[in-house]
């Protein structure tokens, strides 16, 4: 795997009139997996879409070394096409075939389904295949489990152990425990309460 950073310093992030946090420093390294919690409205998610460049912190930096995949509530494939062949769309950009795991996230029998008629579940085990198929050491996880069901949430757990004991970096959005060695926690508070 590519060798890979993250850190951010002294971060600070305001949506609409709110500060939602501020003077926030986290720096990952290859092997390293952040959780992030808080309550609802603390900035998780604005957390993840400014280390992945999506959204623009009020203060602060963000240094990144190396590609970076992000796995959130919106899926990146055509809502119309079966998931098969909208899966087939990202394997020639990444002129790859697919991936070793799509007969343990039990999408095998599904490539027929259009997009948009997949369940929660079944929409976040083919979030988690395009994760894999990116090869990115860097995973930016926004409720990855959130819709799977136990033997699901388990496997999407061992995938985040296996990508960090292969060198990748995980940073982790959930109100669910985590339960992945090594894991270190920054909680988010709220500064409105
Ligand atoms: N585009 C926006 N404009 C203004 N406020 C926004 C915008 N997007 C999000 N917010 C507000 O920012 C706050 C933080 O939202 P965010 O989604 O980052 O929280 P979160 O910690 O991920 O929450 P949850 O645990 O519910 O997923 C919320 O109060 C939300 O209403």
């Amino acid at each position: 795997m590519d060798t890979c950073r993250l850190s951010a310093s002294d971060l600070a992030c305001r949506r609409g009139e709110r500060l939602l946090f501020r003077r926030l420093d986290l720096a990952l390294s290859p092997g390293e997996a952040l959780h992030v919690t808080g309550p609802n409205g603390t900035g998780k998610s604005s957390l993840i879409r400014i280390l992945a460049g999506l959204l623009r912190p009020l203060a602060g930096d963000v240094r990144r070394a190396g590609r970076l995949a992000l796995l959130d509530g919106n899926l990146a494939l055509d809502e119309h096409l079966p998931l098969g062949r909208a899966l087939a769309f990202w394997h020639r950009l990444d002129r790859r075939t697919g991936h070793a795991a799509m007969r343990p996230l039990g999408l095998t029998n599904l490539l027929d389904v259009p997009v948009r008629f997949l369940s929660t579940g079944q929409r976040k085990r083919a979030a988690l295949a395009r994760l894999l198929e990116q090869e990115a050491p860097i995973w930016l996880l926004d409720e990855p489990l959130n819709g799977l069901d136990a033997d699901a949430a388990a496997l999407a757990e061992t995938l985040v152990g296996t990508h960090c004991e292969a060198g990748g970096i995980a940073l982790v959005a959930s109100h669910q425990p985590l339960a992945l060695p090594g894991l270190s926690t920054l909680h988010l508070p709220d500064y409105a309460a």
